[in-house]
């Protein structure tokens, strides 16, 4: 029998009515990956949350191994050799990434300036996960995938014994997905516990060693990898299968442009946008490839009037909706679903209800309805319009976002990232809707890095390096991952299939 490390017995936490953890026991093992799969809102990030502190289980017991202390608190968690990196970053943007890592170095006794320590071993697991990132870049200037890495380092510094990682691939690039798989492989190797939440299979099939399937807060199955076919385990998360049915979208019979982008220029400390120019057809699926940090999010942010262009112009239906005064405050007519939802889509501390309002509310008119049936519609879970969004889990606030954006019909749509931390059945509504628009005439903008799913539903794909837009592909049966790929990273289609 493998050493257990840690132990849940019959572990129940309620928020108020709602029970988020039900009766869970399992354990977790010293050397293995023990992946926890779920739908939203399923409990994964509570059961996971419970064990490092951050709240006490309602009922049940959770025994760490060589512990005798009760957990109260991260601090007695991180004391115990359990680190957690969340969805929810606790990075410095304005310090370096060095910085932050020294901040939370736990070797540097606190008499001592931690500038004076010796960094090359605090920067040592950055070195070997993330070699690409300068330890002397502000940690605001990286992708959300890199910042990510940072975080993990933070944790790993601490000498851990047990990871939980809450969704660690949903920011990542392919390339980076693939560099912690093996990561993580190398941990468990050293015998490091990892608890990897995630909703993707290929984390799993990657890495996994057991697999733990909850579903409305009950842990429904545990099994060794390999025991379970993929359907299977689907079935077993959702409690019925769900078929990809991502569908190339109709060729557009007229082409009459709707969401124009001329010539954009904007700027920021760490990257630039050039001269951007697009037009968007109504009907029309237009994607955004690329690396991540290539600009797409100041793209986004530009299009949506948050930060202001130092030149060109957005129109919609050829009017300007672009902000070129940092004074100005503009509410986006676009159906908008932005990156990092929680942070920079909805207010955590009002109710859904008005969360579904804002816009409404910035105008300072009266919210219309309760939004009860958008809730539904759309599958926040809980569908309460009186619940505060900052207690839902990240899937059910990206589906907020989703509903408030898409539920009515708009004339554009610019999502970005759109399904990121979904289960699959929340994918498929997600994409539904967003389809939906442009069937219904809107030009929809859709960044992702995902070049599968814009492969299968765009009618074309704008690739993005270094700020600038540097290709526009149609869509036809003849494009490949490869093409875009080598568009996305600067080598000729030739180049590429050498
Ligand atoms: N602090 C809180 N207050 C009230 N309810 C909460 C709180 N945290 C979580 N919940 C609720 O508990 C349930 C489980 O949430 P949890 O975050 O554990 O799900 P999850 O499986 O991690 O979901 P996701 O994959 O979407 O992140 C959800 O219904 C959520 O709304």
């Amino acid at each position: 029998m493998p050493d257990s490390l840690v132990q849940f017995e019959g572990v129940t936490r309620r928020f108020g009515d709602l029970v988020a953890v039900d009766n869970a026991s399992l354990d977790i093992r010293a050397g293995e990956v023990l992946a926890i799969l779920g739908e939203n809102g399923a409990g994964k990030s509570t059961l996971m949350k419970m064990l490092y502190g951050l709240y006490p289980a309602s009922a049940g017991e959770i025994l760490i191994h060589d512990a005798p202390d009760k957990i109260n608190g991260p601090a007695d968690a991180m004391r115990a050799g359990i680190g957690m990196v969340f969805q929810h970053f606790s990075l410095l943007p304005a310090l370096s990434v060095r910085d932050n890592l020294l901040l939370s170095w736990p070797r540097t006794p606190f008499w001592k300036s931690r500038r004076n320590t010796d960094t090359a071993d605090v920067l040592a697991t950055l070195a070997e996960l993330a070699p690409h990132i300068d330890p002397d870049c502000p940690v605001g200037s990286l992708s959300v995938g890199e910042q990510q890495l940072v975080e993990l380092c933070k944790v790993l510094n601490i000498d851990a014994r047990l990871v939980i990682l809450d969704e660690p691939t949903s920011v990542l690039t392919p390339d980076e997905a693939e560099r912690l798989h093996g990561f993580i492989k190398q941990l468990a190797g050293r015998g490091v516990a990892v608890a990897l939440i995630t909703h993707k299979l290929a984390d799993v099939e990657a890495c996994a060693d057991r697999i733990v399937v909850m579903r409305r807060g009950r842990v429904v199955d545990i099994a060794e990898r390999g025991a379970r076919s993929i359907t299977e385990t689907v079935a077993l998360m959702m409690g019925q299968s769900v078929e990809r049915k991502l569908q190339r979208p109709p060729v557009l019979e007229k082409i009459v442009p709707r969401l124009v982008l001329e010539n954009l220029s904007a700027r920021r400390p760490e990257m630039a946008l050039q001269n951007v120019s697009l037009s968007i057809a109504a009907g029309e699926i237009v994607g955004v490839a690329g690396v991540a940090g290539n600009g797409q999010a100041l793209l986004a942010e530009v299009v949506a009037g948050v930060e202001p262009l130092t030149g060109g112009d957005v129109l919609l239906d050829g009017v300007s909706i672009a902000r070129h005064n940092p004074y100005d405050a503009v509410a986006t007519p676009l159906g908008y679903i932005p990156e990092q939802p929680r942070d920079n889509g909805v207010v955590g501390t009002m109710t859904l209800a008005r969360n579904l309002a804002l816009r409404e509310l910035a105008q300072g008119n009266r919210p219309p309805v309760t939004g009860r049936d958008l809730l539904f519609r759309f599958n926040v879970n809980p569908p309460d319009p009186m619940k505060t969004a900052g207690t839902l889990s990240g899937g059910n606030i990206q589906k907020l976002v989703s509903a408030r954006e898409l539920g009515g019909q708009r004339q554009a749509v610019l999502a970005c990232y759109p399904t990121m931390g979904l289960d699959l059945a929340a994918i498929e509504m997600v994409y539904a809707a967003m389809f939906a628009q442009a069937a219904a005439g809107a030009a929809v903008l859709w960044i992702s890095e995902d070049l599968d799913d814009l492969l299968a539903g765009c009618h074309r794909i704008a690739v993005m390096r270094e700020g600038q837009l540097v290709a526009l592909l149609d869509n036809s049966s003849t494009l490949t991952r490869e093409v875009v790929g080598a568009h996305m990273i600067g080598l000729t289609e030739t180049e590429a299939a050498a």
